[in-house]
């Protein structure tokens, strides 16, 4: 057998790169399944970037793969209760602090004393075998998947849904249910606000625990307060706690009232309770917000699909199963192809209401805009498309570059028929293709309304939108009408044709 060519897919986190073959062409005079292997590199630190790269003969390629972060939690000291990075004159490294080996204190310096809370006189005692070792044995980044809302809103049903979910994907998990909790670790805690505090202080203390295990730790607690569930992202390294609001309606809540907890609340059994006389404050700025009562995405394993593809984009699930899909031709002949496209363009341009035409045909007039971004899976033929659905609004501008690396195209919608905000749009859309990250990746743009009166041509949006200007890659343009479903049938054939093209 010859082996002409190897793509590999390198992880660099902290001290700790690897390269994970991911996809074998082979020539083949007998069967072969290409099997994945691990080739260990020698420590370096890339500053937790995640790099393609395929190697054909002695051309090295490079290319984007999926982002992932810095490991920095095994770097943090706990000061005050708070993780601070250590961070040293002249160092970068961790090598060089003052560390306790296994036969004790070794006499490099003089160890760090601490004093925290009522602990006088404590010093942290560092091993060398650290997160990232964890992680790389486990093959994922442990974090804490923080999920927060009213009771009733389905916290628990997503926290086992996730859980299987990333079982089935062979990622170790951990769920911390408040009222699980309740029955062991914080069995001393009663209902009061200074107990619920704790409650939640030390279910985000053990989820730190569990996350700088390597495990996925999913807590799922009303924890109704900001305050104290800042206090336990406080605790994690960026991007290691990512909070998932469960947007539930209390009408809705209250309507399941699974444990009959609103009702004792309504009669006065039951005082402090959270959405009846006691406040729940909304997070304004978690990673994912899941809203049930829309109807599109209301089966806990849909959800629990958006929160696994959220972990996905960054890089918490090491996952090279996913690229061999997209780049394995030989696997393609017998698995599905799973592809993904990133809708982006002004708010009210009328992205979300595209994908529901491709997806169900459905179109309504009344709206809600998208927070953040949804994901929807669609099926056509063969072919799976995961769509990002992202918010329009100014404040998710700057998120929608992070959602259009390594995507098969970029879909930008324009409202063709609102003339005020076309050089907005015009100037949004070109910052976004000069970031090198997305050079190459084709670029649908379409002028959505066109059931509207003073809706432009294709040409006149053309030019207003310099589309004729960008070069550097594919460009196509349609007009379209969510509303009549105009031009839909062109529009999903152009994405089918372009994701097959990837393989
Ligand atoms: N007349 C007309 N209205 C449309 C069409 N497509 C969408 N709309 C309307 O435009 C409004 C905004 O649609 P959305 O799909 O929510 O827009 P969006 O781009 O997802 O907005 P954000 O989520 O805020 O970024 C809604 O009231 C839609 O009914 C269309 O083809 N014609
Ligand atoms: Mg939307």
């Amino acid at each position: 057998m010859i082996i002409r060519s190897v793509r590999f897919k390198m992880v660099a986190i902290g001290k700790c790169s690897s390269i994970y073959r991911t996809s074998t062409e082979f020539d083949f005079p007998e069967t072969s399944s290409g099997k994945l292997g691990l080739v260990k590199l020698p420590a370096c630190n890339h500053g937790g970037k995640s790099f393609g790269f395929s190697i054909s003969g002695s051309e090295v390629k490079t290319s984007f793969v999926r982002p992932l972060r810095a490991i920095e939690a095994s770097r943090m000291s706990h000061v005050d209760g708070k993780a601070e990075k250590f961070q040293r004159a002249g160092s970068d490294s961790n090598e060089d602090l003052p560390t306790n080996d296994c036969n004790g204190f070794a006499g490099k310096g003089i160890p760090q004393m601490s004093t925290i809370g009522n602990s006088t006189n404590i010093v942290w005692h560092k091993c060398s075998v650290e997160k990232c070792d964890r992680e790389e044995l486990l093959q994922q980044r442990g974090c804490v998947i923080w999920v927060t809302g009213l009771s009733g809103s389905g916290k628990s049903t997503l926290a086992c849904a996730l859980g299987r979910g990333l079982h089935a994907r062979g990622k170790l998990t951990y769920i911390l249910d408040g009222d699980n909790v309740r029955h062991g670790l914080n069995r001393d805690l009663s209902f009061r606000a200074e107990d619920r505090a704790e409650n939640i202080r030390r279910t985000g203390e053990v989820a730190k625990l569990f996350a700088d295990a390597g495990v996925i730790c999913i807590a799922s607690l009303i924890s109704p307060y900001r305050k104290e569930r800042d206090a336990c992202r406080a605790l994690l390294a960026e991007g290691d706690f990512i909070e998932v609001f469960m947007d539930v309606p209390l009408h809705v809540c209250e309507a399941r009232d699974p444990k009959g907890l609103y009702k004792l609340a309504r009669a006065g059994k039951i005082k402090g309770f959270t959405g009846v006389d006691d406040p729940y404050e909304p997070p304004l700025t978690s990673e994912i917000v899941l809203r049930q009562n829309q109807g599109l995405c209301d089966s806990p394993n849909d959800l629990a699909d958006i929160v696994i593809s959220y972990l996905d984009k960054k890089g918490n699930m090491y996952d090279f199963s996913y690229e061999l899909m997209e780049t394995c031709s030989f696997c393609s002949l017998f698995f599905k192809q799973e592809m993904e496209l990133s809708l982006i363009g002004l708010q009210n341009a009328g992205k979300t209401s595209l994908v529901n035409v491709i997806a169900t045909g459905g179109y309504s007039e009344d709206m809600i805009p998208t927070v953040g971004f949804n994901m929807r899976k669609v099926t056509k033929g063969n072919v799976t498309i995961k769509l990002w659905d992202l918010g329009g609004q100014p404040r998710f501008r700057s998120m929608w570059e992070r959602y259009c690396r390594a995507v098969s195209a970029i879909v930008y919608v324009v409202d063709a028929a609102d003339h005020d905000n076309l050089s907005i749009s015009k100037s949004e859309l070109h910052d976004l293709l000069n970031k090198t990250s997305l050079s190459g990746i084709p670029l649908l743009v379409l002028g959505n309304k066109i059931d509207k009166p003073g809706a432009l041509s294709k040409q006149a949006l053309t030019d207003e939108m310099g589309l004729n200007s960008i070069t550097d890659r594919e460009v196509c343009c349609y007009m379209i009408s969510c509303k009549n479903s105009t031009n839909i049938d062109s529009v999903i054939d152009w994405l089918v044709k372009h994701s097959k093209s990837k393989s």
